[in-house]
């Protein structure tokens, strides 16, 4: 019998919203349908605008685009559903990762904070929800991040080839998988995905991103300026870590040298340079048996990214879409598992990875009374 859940991401490039309806039939994970809900540029901006560290939105503010996102998400939900003819009644749950609005693991007080009203999302489908899934395990001393790392274990190992799963969105994270199945997950951010080259060509040239990589190929690498940027201490820190957009931003940028100095397609060159370059360093630092790379997230589309990333490392660099799941879709996927496991009473965080004391059971259960009347939230 099929067993459906859905799974949202909604990253920190902001670009929109990735459902995906999954079926964990004899726990194997088979992508039924999938959809995109792009943000539109108003909620873009305001979403950046409240993520800011010096933002001083009103807590109005706050709560409306809580509120807003939990209706988009419903929206996604339905559209995926429609797409693929399915009942509500059919689905198990719906993990719902929430729009990251600030990451702070290392502060006196740390937290995560991601939105997106899970009590909407309940209640405008009809299917339980399980949110709010940093939280915990940043309770339990842990960063709350990267938690794909357990889901790429359950797909990705192999017995025969240790692998490296690379996850390139706005942040870039690593997973190293090694042969031996009981032996110690490794998985950390590296540092930026595609934030820096992002912020760069939408500075210069307005656009979203650098299509392909194209522009920053034009230019020319400056290793000195690499080199300046690659002692930034987040780099050289040993693993439990985590970052996010908070800390590499335009003003990281500009800590380190006079930006306007330079030609901006070399500044675009150098950034994706240096996301490569952290990724491999990362990679022979810390799994220097692997065999195989495996890529997810946006940044498979930058070919220059890619290009730069082979000419970096011994193994082969392949997408993930060869060993089962497209690489826009891993993010999504893992958190259709993710609310599994929480609907399991299994834990969802790998206590290696995150740095947690202990392996924790994920989220809140915004619970739908199936037989009609009000859900109940807990
Ligand atoms: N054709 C393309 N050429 C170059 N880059 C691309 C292309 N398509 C997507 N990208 C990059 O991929 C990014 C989106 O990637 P993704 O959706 O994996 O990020 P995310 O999930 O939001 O981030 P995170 O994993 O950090 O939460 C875009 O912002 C862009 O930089
Ligand atoms: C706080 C937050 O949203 N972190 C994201 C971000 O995007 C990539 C990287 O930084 C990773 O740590 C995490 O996302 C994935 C889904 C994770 O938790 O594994």
């Amino acid at each position: 019998m099929p067993e459906l859940y859905i799974g949202l991401m909604s990253g920190t490039s902001l670009d929109g919203i990735d459902a995906a309806l999954v079926d964990f039939q004899d726990n194997e994970t088979h992508l039924v349908e999938f959809e995109y809900l792009p943000y539109s540029d108003e909620i873009q901006s305001t979403i950046q605008k409240i993520s800011k560290p010096e933002s001083l939105i009103s807590l109005k503010e706050y709560g409306a685009m809580d509120a807003q996102l939990g209706r988009l998400f419903a929206k996604a939900v339905n559209a995926l559903l429609a797409k693929a003819a399915i009942p509500t009644s059919s689905v198990k749950a719906i993990g719902s990762h929430g729009q990251t609005i600030y990451h702070a693991p290392d502060i006196r007080f740390p937290f995560s904070l991601q939105i997106g009203d899970p009590n909407i999302i309940a209640e405008t489908t009809g299917i339980t929800t399980v949110a709010d899934f940093r939280r915990r395990d940043i309770a339990a001393k842990g960063q709350g991040a990267p938690l794909v790392p357990a889901f790429h274990q359950a797909v990705f190992q192999h017995p025969n080839e240790h692998r490296c799963i690379v996850n390139i969105g706005g942040i870039a994270n690593i997973t190293v998988l090694p042969r031996n199945q009981s032996a110690e997950v490794i998985g950390f951010d590296t540092g930026p995905g595609n934030t820096l080259m992002d912020l760069w060509i939408k500075l210069h040239r307005n656009l979203p991103y650098d299509k392909n990589g194209a522009w920053g190929k034009t230019g020319k690498i400056d290793h000195d300026l690499v080199t300046l940027l690659k002692q930034d201490a987040y780099f050289n820190a040993a693993p439990p870590k985590s970052t996010g957009k908070e800390y590499f931003s335009l003003p990281w940028i500009y800590q380190y040298f006079d930006a306007f100095s330079y030609k901006a397609e070399d500044v675009q060159a150098s950034l994706c340079f240096l996301t490569a370059i952290t990724i491999c360093d990362a990679v022979k630092k810390h799994a220097p048996a692997t065999e195989r790379i495996l890529i997810c997230g946006g940044g498979i589309h930058n070919d220059y990214l890619l290009e730069l990333i082979q000419q970096n490392i011994d193994c082969p660099v392949e997408s993930a879409e060869r060993y089962g799941i497209h690489p826009d879709h891993v993010e999504a996927v893992a958190f259709a598992w993710l609310a599994r496991q929480t609907m399991n009473n299994l834990p969802g965080n790998l206590k290696e990875v995150t740095g947690a004391l202990d392996s924790v059971i994920l989220g809140g259960i915004y619970q739908v009374n199936k037989k009609g009347g009000s859900p109940v939230a807990r």
